[in-house]
């Protein structure tokens, strides 16, 4: 397999030997290509799920396998596969824990992935590789009833999905964000685009009123500051006992234009999720997150699941279980 650079491309230096305009032109032609794909595939879903009726709500999966944007390994732009495959395991059912079928389109539809590393290969940067995302996103919340879940990917990416979801719906939401970091620094190692900034761009850009990050244990002083800065209700592990009642009981999205949930995997103990970049032991608890999400009072507009790194997993694929199940229940949450 091919080598994917930090923030390069396999040829991009042969791209500096030919005509700017004619590369311009056929990276136009690979954009339009690709959200031409996922407009249709929506458009197919969108039909389908309106054609069977009755569904308010119905989650679509989107994938978005990009981990160049990583301050550490790479490994998350391979999950969006890993994901799928876990979910649909013969090993499990289709029924989500509160009952949920997933094999109803009306619940569970897929529109698959935005094709990261075929756009960067034609030279295309992260400024427009930022604003594809974000109209993928939007391709999907035109066809109506279907909600984006989001597979990441590095945590990245829910800056330009948040960004869409909150421009389509008009308006800002809340966003409860589960992860043992706060990803809020300013511009972390020169990229302000890196995964450890996504919730800098997202308060700044105002896409979110409250942001709530619940399962931290790895924070700098930057981390508070920034969270100060930007008004963000950050619960921290070691006060998780004490948190506990108010978490597991929460109610958002009241006076907004609703909920959006982002889970990086890390969140959980690496006891539960081995298979992610970032291992930070004193994490959640599966059953931790469960109830947070279970209990939880909301219109989830959108969701996403970030940072699983099959290049950690366990070899039976563990984490990809995790992920899936996340998913499952975010599903679950989303559609009605
Ligand atoms: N999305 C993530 N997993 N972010 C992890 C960021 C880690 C970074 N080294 C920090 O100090 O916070
Ligand atoms: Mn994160
Ligand atoms: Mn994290």
């Amino acid at each position: 397999m091919m080598n994917i650079g930090r923030r390069g491309v396999h040829y991009l230096h042969t791209l500096n030997n030919v005509p700017k305009n004619l590369t311009e032109k056929g990276q136009s032609r690979v954009i339009e290509a690709s959200l031409t794909l996922i407009r249709e595939r929506a458009k197919l879903k969108g039909e389908l799920v309106r054609a069977l009726g009755g569904a308010k709500a119905s989650s679509s999966l989107l994938g978005v396998p990009l981990g160049h944007n990583s301050s550490f390994l790479q490994g998350p732009a391979f999950a969006p596969p890993r994901i799928r495959e876990a979910i649909w395991c013969g090993s499990t059912n289709s029924t989500t824990e509160e009952g949920k079928q997933l094999d109803d389109p009306r619940v569970l539809t897929d529109v698959g992935d935005v094709p990261v590393q075929e756009l960067r290969d034609c030279g295309i940067d992260d400024d427009r590789l930022m604003n594809i995302i974000s109209e993928s996103v939007k391709l999907v919340m035109e066809e109506d009833p279907l909600r984006p879940l989001v597979l990441g990917g590095d945590h990245s990416i829910s800056y330009p999905v948040v960004r869409a979801v909150s421009e389509k719906l008009g308006g800002p939401v809340d966003v409860l964000h589960l992860d043992a970091h706060p990803d809020i620094y300013d511009c972390f190692e020169g990229n302000k685009y890196s995964h450890a900034s996504s919730f800098a761009r997202i308060m700044e850009g105002g896409y979110a009123r409250r942001l709530l990050q619940v399962g931290i244990r790895s924070i700098t002083s930057e981390g508070r500051e920034q969270g100060k800065r930007f008004g963000v209700e950050q619960y921290e592990m070691c006060k998780f006992s004490k948190d506990r009642p108010f978490l597991e009981n929460l109610k958002l999205g009241e006076g907004v234009k609703g909920v959006y949930i982002s889970i990086d995997v890390d969140c959980l103990d690496p006891a539960f999720a081995p298979g992610v970049s970032h291992i930070e032991p004193g994490g959640l608890s599966f059953r931790d997150v469960l109830n947070i999400l279970h209990n939880l009072q909301a219109d989830v507009v959108a969701a996403d699941v970030v940072e699983f790194n099959p290049q950690r997993d366990t070899v039976d694929g563990m984490t990809a279980m995790v992920a899936a199940k996340l998913v499952r229940e975010l599903t679950a949450k989303i559609s009605k």
